[in-house]
């Protein structure tokens, strides 16, 4: 109001002569005053009564600013705490995240030292002679494995196996049980897809509640056993355990083991399946963990993070040449749109900005990449082994952890570092009980993996897991008082309207097709 009349004064005259205008009282009002004021002087009642008033109401006033000084003290302390807090999760972030690659790093150069000598520069520091060095590893295995499955598939082999345990085992491992049941090798819908509505909608939360319960919780146990100080004591600093190659070996054998007892507990399907085919997916899970862990030495962690967060358009690719998939263009825009709003809700978040210390080198781009296409095979291959031979998740999780065991086991023995985490082991018994816990999270998570990629297919698994990171990040939110950004929330509405499509589109997909194949069925009849 008082800015749309011209005003005669400008600038710090124009305030002053403003505010005396303001507060120059009225004639009558001034008259007033006056007249209360000689009241007051006639009248000692009521100037008692006015003193006591004034007494009261200084005293209120100072009651308040004392209050007003109290409320922004606490406030500041919350504040300077909530800001410690922050800080010192970063820094333990930033240290996990370190003692992650440097682990890695050392795992794959076959040292357990954390000494690196400074300005020598070994073959073993270019990251091409190490994945070679492994892929040799890997190597003495296959090699063997590849002659002999085709020699005996040359002799036909199942032809005139003998009854022994041997023979019978190695006709299992090539063949299988192939040509005693029927293989489908046509297209079938996922187990997900049949039953109703509300069932499959039941399976898929018991699915997506399990895996994110078991990979959070994996999550924080890792990062703590890999911080952790053993055996640490009043005077003197323990030591901590570096070699996550050792950590990954002793998840599968539980996972191994934990699926070999469910499997005879619980009655299983006929199985079919030749148990060499489960290690392609052994070894491409393998590998994608390498690529991961050597993909921290070269691209910032925003970038891995946005990396891991498209994952779903490589899985889709990835299926169409796994399984000769085809997906409709909402399923695309869908993944497009779940991608694009963890991305933007993992890059808005403190946890994900604050480490972006490390330039993406080209190097980096390719070990992305690397992860992405191993990865996104992984979860294809198993899609394709369930729809082709309808083993159960136990079954395939027993015949893919088998291979881990072994593939794991041989690049440890070869780098070294074997002996010494078990004597690590035997020195420091809280490692174990931390490792066992950790292996259980993880062979539960695996269970879960397995089942959801039989019911629901490697898309809807891969959609689950990339929504893992923002729940991740959402709950530092929560527990470490980290504000939401405007931009954040916008990106989980992106994924809640995305999710709500996909299922939407699906459902009327699933419509159509059922009456499509009722009239197919009524003009059969006919
Ligand atoms: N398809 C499939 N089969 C078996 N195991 C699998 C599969 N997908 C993910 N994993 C294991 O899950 C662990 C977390 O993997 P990621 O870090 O890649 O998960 S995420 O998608 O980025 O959230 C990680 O475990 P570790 O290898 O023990 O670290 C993965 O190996």
């Amino acid at each position: 109001m008082r800015l749309m009349v011209k005003l005669p004064f400008k600038g710090k005259n124009f305030k002053n002569k403003d505010r005396d205008s303001e507060s120059k009282p009225s004639s009558s009002l001034k008259e007033r005053v006056k007249r209360y004021r000689e009241k007051l002087k006639s009248d000692p009642k009521l100037k008692k009564k006015f003193e006591k008033l004034k007494q009261k109401l200084k005293a209120e006033n100072e009651l308040y600013r004392q209050k007003v000084k109290e409320l922004r003290k606490n406030n500041s302390k919350y504040d300077a705490e909530i800001k410690a807090k922050a800080r010192l999760r970063q820094k333990k972030h930033r240290k996990a995240a370190a003692l992650k690659t440097e682990a890695a790093e050392n795992a794959m150069l076959g040292k357990e030292s954390t000494m690196v000598e400074a300005g020598e520069i070994t073959p073993m520091d270019y990251w091409l002679v190490r994945l070679a060095f492994n892929l040799l590893g890997y190597a003495t295995i296959f090699v063997p494995g590849y002659m002999m499955i085709r020699y005996l598939r040359k002799i036909r082999y199942d032809e005139t196996a003998g009854p022994g345990f041997f023979q019978q085992l190695a006709k299992l491992c090539v063949f299988g049980k192939e040509n005693e049941h029927q293989v489908d090798t046509g297209s079938q819908a996922k187990k997900g897809d049949s039953g109703g509505f509300s069932e499959s909608a039941g399976l898929l939360v018991f699915c997506f509640l399990g895996l994110q319960g078991s990979y959070l919780t994996w999550g924080l146990l890792q990062e703590r056993i890999m911080t952790f100080e053993y055996g640490e004591t009043a005077n003197g600093q323990g030591e901590k355990f570096k070699n996550s190659t050792f950590l990954v070996f002793i998840n599968r054998i539980l996972a191994f083991m934990i699926g070999v007892i469910v499997l005879f507990l619980k009655q299983q399907p006929p199985h079919t399946a030749p148990l060499f085919k489960y290690s392609f997916s052994s070894f491409s899970n393998i590998m994608s963990s390498w690529f991961q862990y050597e993909a921290l030495k070269f691209v910032s962690f925003p970038t891995q993070v946005l990396a891991k967060a498209s994952k779903v358009i490589p899985v889709m690719l990835m299926g169409k040449v796994v399984s000769k998939r085809t997906y409709e263009y909402h399923e695309y825009l869908t993944a497009l749109m779940i991608s694009f709003g963890v991305g933007v809700f993992l890059m808005t978040s403190q946890d994900v900005t604050h480490d972006s210390g490390r330039t993406t080198t080209i190097s980096g781009v390719i070990m992305l990449v690397g992860y992405m296409s191993f990865d996104s095979f992984t979860s294809n291959w198993q899609g394709e082994l369930f729809r082709k031979y309808k083993m159960s998740s136990i079954q395939m999780m027993v015949g893919v952890n088998m291979f881990s065991c072994m593939l794991t086991s041989v690049a440890l023995i070869e780098q070294g570092g074997f002996v010494e985490c078990v004597a690590f082991m035997f020195t420091h018994p809280t490692f174990v009980v931390h490792a066992v816990i950790l292996s259980i999270c993880s062979a539960c998570g695996q269970l879960f993996i397995f089942y959801t990629i039989e019911k629901f297919g490697a898309v809807t698994f891969t959609i689950i897991m990339t929504l893992r990171q923002a729940f991740a990040i959402m709950l530092s939110c929560i527990f470490y008082g980290h504000p939401l950004t405007l931009l954040g929330i916008v990106g989980v509405l992106i994924v809640f309207i995305a999710l709500f499509l996909r299922i939407y589109a699906n459902q009327r997909a699933r419509a159509v097709k059922l009456a499509r194949e009722a009239a197919e069925r009524s003009s059969a009849n006919v």
